[in-house]
């Protein structure tokens, strides 16, 4: 097994930086039926570019790297002690070399251990076969898909879709249900592994077990696979879209598995994946650990370059009716009032990293800047050193913003802070604050952790590294970033808009489908 470890950490550089070609279809499918020139079509135009440029910098797809779990197949006699030492070091020097961010915090003190190790993670995950060979999979799923995961216990009401009962069809609004609630926040569009039956943890282990099939293969179960496309069918309906802004495709993939139950319990249980749905596997010679074939490389290579001019001459015809504003901080109230919901905003000059730690340590501290008329971004990037040991961003797409709701408002409003940066959207409290202080909220695309760290120019400094490198403030120029005013200082909300319309075209589906 002398080639165990190297096959391991080609196993987790491979599944950050390249989409398997499934997922590249599924995008690319996507990408021909959205209208060229909406927001939903320049949002996956942006995407591909991602994909591609993880592809040439051999980089994170996107800067949350995940929880990286292993699923792996011995034959009988395999020494799975060895196997975990060989795969947590592959992991450590995988994060040492910036192909995962240090992700693994503890849970009481927040101290990240710097290497992505620590109690529970990497989960790894044995399982005994008849087969000669080793087969290696590992998904990285991010935070901000796993936490749009629900689970459902039958019999429900749900919102929009009425009672929900023990049978196929409450299953069937379950999984409506749950990408309706996911909206534009795990990165949509998005997959989902449903796992019907079992219990609390069984049922996710299922759903989560989904992920691991092919986006192309055909379930062999008659009930699931028509289940599977008629929820492919509908979700599609729901206008949602791509990063919650409105279009034609909310869901690349669903997955459906069954295992029995008890009599007392009915569990469905989703497990929802981004549309950077990383996830690779490979067959190992079990003698040596040396890598026999790659998993999830069937078909053509995935071209995206037609899709790609289509979308640039549309872009361009766009860009005529588009309103775009440049931004450099500071910025005064007067520049944010004339914003509104749908322009585009490039920005350059300075902008500060701050996310879920940072965000509760500005409520009770001062900031360690002058935050006044200044950008705020949620987001945890992965950094490097350079030869002459200065910061270098390796990658930086948004994080969920939602998470900040309880504090956004406050902090603008305490600090004088003009612009947030994020994903997903925010609530009704700080559009609310965005009104009476004058503010912004901007939508940058999640998961394209490429495209924005290369208009990040130089790091010019960083603030409470205690937190850990994701959630550390990093003060960066950038030149040309740009994002969407998607909740403006007049009151108005895209997200919201998008939220409530979906609610609507959920309700058609409340009658019986599947008796
Ligand atoms: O942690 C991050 O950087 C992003 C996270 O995966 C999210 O989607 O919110
Ligand atoms: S930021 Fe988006 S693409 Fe990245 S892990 Fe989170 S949900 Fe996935």
């Amino acid at each position: 097994m002398e080639k165990f470890q190297e096959s391991m950490y080609k196993l987790i550089v491979e599944t950050s930086t390249k989409l398997p070609k499934d997922v590249r279809r599924a995008i690319l499918a996507a990408k021909l039926k959205e209208n060229a020139g909406t927001r939903a079509a320049m949002s996956l135009d942006t995407i591909t570019d991602n994909i591609l440029k993880a592809d040439e910098n051999v980089s994170p797809i996107c800067q949350d790297t995940g929880l990286p779990t292993f699923k792996i197949k011995v034959p009988v006699g395999a020494n799975q002690i060895k196997m975990k030492k060989a795969i947590r070091q592959a992991i450590a020097d995988a994060t040492k070399d910036t192909k995962l961010r240090p992700n693994s915090v503890d849970s009481i003190t927040g101290d990240n251990s710097g290497d992505n190790l620590g109690d529970g993670t990497p989960v790894i995950k044995f399982e005994q076969w008849e087969e000669d060979y080793i087969d290696a999979r590992l998904i990285l799923k991010g935070g901000g898909c796993e936490n749009k995961n629900i689970q459902y216990s039958l019999p429900a009401e749900l919102e929009g879709l009425g009672r929900a009962g023990r049978d196929l069809d409450g299953i069937r609004k379950c999984i409506m249900h749950s990408v309706y609630q996911a909206q534009g926040q795990g990165c949509s569009a998005g997959f989902i592994g449903v796992g019907i039956g079992g219990d609390r943890t069984s049922g996710y282990e299922l759903a989560k077990e989904m992920l691991f099939r092919s986006v192309d293969d055909v379930n062999p179960n008659d009930n699931l696979r028509k289940l599977e496309e008629y929820v492919m069918e509908n979700a599609n309906k729901l206008g949602i879209g791509t990063m919650g802004f409105g279009g034609e495709t909310t869901l690349l993939g669903c997955k459906v598995g069954v295992i029995n139950r008890i009599p007392a319990s009915f569990f469905v249980s989703v497990a929802y994946n981004c549309w950077a749905y990383r996830r690779l596997g490979v067959k190992l010679n079990a003698e040596t650990g040396e890598i026999q074939d790659w998993l999830y490389t069937e078909g053509e290579e995935v071209d995206f370059t037609k899709a790609e001019e289509e979308a640039a001459a549309a872009v361009e015809q766009q860009e005529e009716k588009t309103r775009s504003v440049t931004l450099e901080a500071p910025i005064t109230e007067e520049q944010i009032r004339e914003l509104k919901v749908g322009d585009v905003v490039t920005i350059n000059g300075m902008m500060h990293t701050g996310r879920d730690a940072i965000h509760k340590h500005l409520m009770d501290n001062p900031a360690p800047i002058d935050l006044n008329g200044q950008i705020i971004y949620h987001c945890g990037p992965v950094m490097a050193k350079d030869a002459e040991g200065n910061w270098v961003v390796k990658a930086a797409g948004p994080t969920t913003s939602i998470r900040e709701e309880p504090y956004q408002g406050d902090i603008m409003k305490k600090f004088g802070i003009r612009a947030v940066i994020g994903k997903g959207g925010m609530g009704p409290k700080t559009l609310a604050a965005l009104k009476e202080h004058g503010g912004v909220y901007l939508n940058a695309i999640g998961g394209a952790a490429q495209y924005y760290a290369e208009c990040m120019e130089k790091v010019e400094g960083v603030d409470l590294m205690e937190f850990g490198v994701p959630e550390a403030m990093w003060h960066i120029r950038v030149n040309g970033f740009t994002a969407v005013v998607t909740m403006d200082s007049h009151g108005n909300s895209l997200h919201e808009h998008v939220e409530k319309s979906s609610l609507q075209k959920l309700e058609q589906f409340k009658d019986p489908v599947f008796k």
